[in-house]
C-alpha cells in the first residue's frame, strides 16, 4: 500500500547517500566504520521509537541492519575507487549528510508506526516488493534479506 511504499522509499533514500559517504571518507583517508557515530544513531532511533509507540529493541535491531548495509555499500564503493578514482566533490558528511540521515531515520520510524496502526506486522509486505523497491547500487540480495528480516521483527510497544 501507500504507507509501505513510502516507508521503503525512505529506507532506500537513506542507503542512496552511502556511495557519496564512501567517496568523502576515501578522499579524507578516514575509516568507513565509526562506532561512536553508530551508537548515537542507534540511541537516537530508540528514543524516536518510544515516542512513536514502537518496541525499541526491534528498532535497534533494524537500525543495526541498516548500518551494516550502509557499511557494506561503502566498502564495495571504496574498493572500486582504488582502480577508478573519482574527482567528484562529495557532499559534506558532517554538515549535510549526517543530519539528513538522522532526519530520514525519524521518517522511517514514523512510517513504520503509521503502517503498524493499520496492520499487526510487516508480514503483508512481500520480500519481492521490498527487493524491487530497494533499487540502490552496490546493495546485494543478502543485504536486502538482512533488512527485510529485521523489518519483519519490528513491532509495536507492548503495553
Ligand atoms: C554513514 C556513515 O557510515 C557508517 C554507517 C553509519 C550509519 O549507517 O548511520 C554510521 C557510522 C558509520 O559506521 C557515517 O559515518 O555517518
Amino acid at each position: 500500500d501507500d504507507v509501505s511504499s513510502e516507508l521503503i522509499h525512505s529506507i532506500s533514500e537513506r542507503l542512496s547517500y552511502m556511495e557519496d559517504v564512501a567517496l568523502y571518507k576515501a578522499q579524507k583517508h578516514v575509516p568507513i566504520e565509526d562506532v561512536a557515530r553508530e551508537k548515537l544513531v542507534v540511541d537516537e532511533s530508540k528514543m524516536s521509537a518510544k515516542e512513536s509507540g514502537l518496541d525499541p529493541e526491534s528498532i535497534e535491531a533494524f537500525f543495526r541492519a541498516q548500518i551494516s548495509v550502509a557499511k557494506a555499500i561503502q566498502y564495495r564503493v571504496r574498493a572500486d575507487l582504488l582502480s577508478t578514482p573519482s574527482e567528484q566533490q562529495p557532499k559534506d558528511l558532517v554538515k549535510e549528510v549526517r543530519p539528513a540521515l538522522i532526519h530520514l531515520g525519524d521518517e522511517i520510524i514514523l512510517g513504520m508506526s503509521k503502517y503498524l496502526e493499520e496492520h499487526s506486522s510487516f508480514r503483508d509486505v512481500s520480500f519481492e516488493e521490498f527487493s524491487t523497491d530497494v533499487n540502490i547500487g552496490y546493495v546485494t540480495e543478502s543485504d536486502k534479506r538482512l533488512l527485510y528480516d529485521a523489518l519483519l521483527k519490528v513491532a509495536p510497544l507492548a503495553s
